[in-house]
C-alpha cells in the first residue's frame, strides 16, 4: 500500500473535517476519492503531503511519515489552489522543479502534451484557470513521482484538455505510479479508477472497485407514454420475473437478457404502447454516490 490512513481525524476548531478516516491507496493503482463539497477530500490530500497536521490518527505515505523530507522527490502533488509561485514565467518554474529531480521527464514532451508550449514565457498569474490547472499538473508529474496526488485535476478544463489529462493519467498508471485523484466527475472515476472511496462529512461511506460499488444488475427501466400498472400481472406472467409498475415507469428486475428485451418490446408492440426511454444494466457510479451521500446541498 502506498498510502495508509488509520483513524485519521482533522479538526478545524469545533468542525471535524475528517472524523476517523481509514483508507488505503494500493500501489500501482488509481484510487478515486469521491464525495460532496466539504467532504474532506482536500484536507486528506493536504495531510498526505504534510501541509496539514492531523489532530489524531496515523498516515503512512510510501512507508514514511508525510513530513519526511525523503518524500519530496517521490510524491507529486497538484493542489486545487496551486500553491505555485505566481510572478515567475511558467517555463522557468517548470524547469526549476525539473532540476530538483534526478530523472525528470522531457520538458518539451510534457509541455506539448499539456499544450503549455505557447505559455512558456507567461507569468503564472497571467495563465487562465484551465491553463494554470494544466501547468500545475505538469509540475506534479515532471519528476516522475511514485505517488501522484491530484486534487480535481480536470476541474474547469475544456473537453480537449480533459481528454489529454485522462490520457496522461492512464499512462502514469500503466507505468506503475500510484495515483490518488479527487473528482466530482463520477464518470471520470468510473472510467479511470481501479479503486473508489466515497467520503462524506469526513467519513468513508463506501470503498471498492467501481464494479463492486455499482453492484449487480438492476434490470430494465422503461419509460412509457401509457400507465403500465394495469398490465403488471400480465407482464410478470409473460417475463417470469418481478415487475414494478408506476405511472409511466416499468421496472423489470433481474438480468436484462436479449430474450427479456425481446418479450418486453413485443408486449409494447402488441399493446400499442410507446417506449419513450429504455435503460438496461447497472446503476451508474453517480447513482451510488447520491444514494450514499443524499441529495441535500452541503
Ligand atoms: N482552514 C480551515 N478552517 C476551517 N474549516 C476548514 C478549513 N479548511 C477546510 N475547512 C472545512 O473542512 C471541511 C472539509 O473541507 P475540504 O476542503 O477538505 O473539502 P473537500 O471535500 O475538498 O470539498 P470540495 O469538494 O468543495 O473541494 C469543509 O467543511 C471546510 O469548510
Amino acid at each position: 500500500m502506498s498510502l495508509v490512513a488509520s483513524k485519521l481525524v482533522v479538526r478545524y476548531g469545533r468542525h471535524e473535517a475528517l472524523a476517523g478516516v481509514n483508507l488505503t491507496a494500493p500501489t500501482g493503482r488509481l484510487t478515486a476519492l469521491l464525495g460532496p463539497n466539504g467532504a474532506g477530500k482536500t484536507t486528506l490530500v493536504e495531510c498526505t503531503v504534510g501541509l496539514r497536521q492531523p489532530t489524531s490518527g496515523t498516515l503512512e505515505v510510501l512507508g514514511r511519515a508525510p513530513t519526511d523530507r525523503a518524500l519530496r522527490t517521490r510524491v507529486g502533488v497538484m493542489l486545487q489552489d496551486g500553491g505555485l509561485p505566481l510572478a515567475a514565467p511558467a517555463g522557468y518554474v517548470l524547469r526549476h522543479v525539473a532540476a530538483m529531480h534526478a530523472n525528470p521527464r522531457d520538458l518539451r514532451e510534457l509541455s506539448d502534451r499539456l499544450g503549455l508550449g505557447p505559455l512558456w514565457r507567461r507569468p503564472v498569474r497571467r495563465l487562465s484557470g484551465g491553463e494554470r490547472q494544466r501547468f500545475a499538473l505538469a509540475t506534479a508529474l515532471v519528476g516522475r513521482p511514485e505517488l501522484v496526488l491530484l486534487d480535481e485535476p480536470t476541474a474547469g478544463l475544456d473537453p480537449q484538455a480533459r481528454l489529454a489529462v485522462h490520457d496522461l493519467v492512464r499512462e502514469l498508471r500503466a507505468d506503475g505510479a500510484t495515483i490518488l485523484l479527487t473528482t466530482h466527475l463520477t464518470h471520470e472515476a468510473a472510467e479511470l479508477a481501479d479503486h473508489v472511496v466515497v467520503l462524506d462529512a469526513g467519513r468513508v461511506r463506501a470503498s471498492g472497485t467501481p464494479q463492486e460499488l455499482v453492484g449487480t444488475d438492476r434490470g430494465l427501466r422503461i419509460l412509457l407514454d401509457t400507465d403500465p400498472t394495469p398490465f403488471r400481472a400480465e407482464l410478470e406472467t409473460l417475463l417470469r420475473v418481478p415487475v414494478v409498475a408506476s405511472p409511466r415507469l416499468l421496472e423489470v428486475q433481474g438480468t436484462p437478457t436479449p430474450a427479456v428485451l425481446h418479450q418486453v418490446t413485443g408486449w409494447a408492440r402488441d399493446r400499442d404502447v410507446r417506449i419513450l426511454e429504455l435503460a438496461a444494466g447497472h446503476r451508474s457510479l453517480e447513482d451510488v454516490v447520491l444514494a450514499l451521500t443524499g441529495r441535500e446541498l452541503r
